[in-house]
């Protein structure tokens, strides 16, 4: 017999990304599109009041900004659901906390990237940090998006410093260089550099380069569409309708943590 559809809603909904959420789900046999809702205070032409949404839905989508996300963890959380599935990027210590408080009651699939490749490039970089000397390869991530991105460095070029950095079983917070400007001083053997571009309409560019005395590993990706982002978000609901609370990210969901 086949089951019923996830009843979805969509947070941030006159977004980027949560206008490409509303077409992906409401193309999606599997879902339903419950409700869609923005800002407190806009609604009609389609769009609920944030309580109003979250009383339909099973599962709300949410790539808006890190407060309203951590906002939306603290409310779904209070009323004991629905989980969430959040996109948002650029969350500080207290939201991420907010987010992990949040995720003890309902469950919560995060990720900087709903992307299918770059989750699988996290693994690659991984490994590769692992196996390459910290004195002799430099890590060097160089990330570029879209002129209205207002974060930096993007979601995902720290889950890529965070690769690196468990590779070589040290904290990324320890070696991150997220800024050089002026004189520096020569690089430090063990860093790990972020560099930052901003243009256009670029959806999302990351490379890792290893760089040592004459040689260069690079392993990069680049988003063609930001529809791969919302079907990664689609099977990110699916995989979270009826979980146990918990914070969980897109390898949980890909089955590549395991
Ligand atoms: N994890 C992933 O795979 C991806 C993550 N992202 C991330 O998703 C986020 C959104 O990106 P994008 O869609 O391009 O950005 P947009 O700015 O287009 O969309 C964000 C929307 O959230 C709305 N918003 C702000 N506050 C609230 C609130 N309290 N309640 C409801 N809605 C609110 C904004 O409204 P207003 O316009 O009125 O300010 C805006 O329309 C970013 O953090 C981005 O980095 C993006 C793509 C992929
Ligand atoms: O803001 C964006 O557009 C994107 N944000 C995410 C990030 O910060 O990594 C994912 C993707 O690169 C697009």
């Amino acid at each position: 017999m086949s089951q019923p559809p996830v009843r979805v809603a969509i947070a941030g909904a006159l977004g980027r990304m949560g206008r490409q959420m509303a077409d992906a789900v409401q193309d999606d046999a599997r879902l339903a599109l419950a409700a869609r809702f923005h800002r407190p205070g806009i609604v009609g032409e389609g769009l609920l009041s944030r309580d109003e949404a979250l009383a339909m839905a099973e599962i709300v989508i949410d790539f808006t900004t890190p407060a309203a996300s951590a906002d939306l963890a603290r409310v779904c959380a209070g009323r004991g659901g629905p989980a969430l599935v959040i996109g948002s990027t650029g969350f500080d210590a207290a939201e991420l906390a907010d987010i992990a408080d949040a995720a003890k009651t309902i469950a919560i699939v995060r990720s900087g990237s709903f992307s299918l490749g770059l989750n699988m490039l996290v693994g690659l970089v991984e490994r590769a940090a692992r196996a390459l000397d910290p004195d002799d390869w430099d890590v060097e991530i160089v990330e570029a998006h879209h002129r209205h991105k207002i974060d930096a460095p993007s979601g995902t070029a720290l889950m890529l410093g965070q690769a690196a950095a468990g590779g070589r079983g040290i904290e990324l917070e320890t070696v991150a260089r997220r800024v050089r400007d002026g004189v520096i001083g020569a690089r430090p053997a063990g860093e790990i550099g972020f560099a930052v571009m901003r243009g256009g309409s670029i959806i999302g560019e990351h490379s890792v380069r290893f760089c040592a005395e004459g040689e260069l590993v690079t392993l990069s990706h680049a988003a063609g569409d930001r529809i791969m982002f919302a079907r990664g978000a689609i099977a990110a609901a699916l995989w979270v309708a009826g979980r146990p609370p918990g914070e969980y990210d897109m390898r949980d969901v890909l089955g590549l943590n395991n």
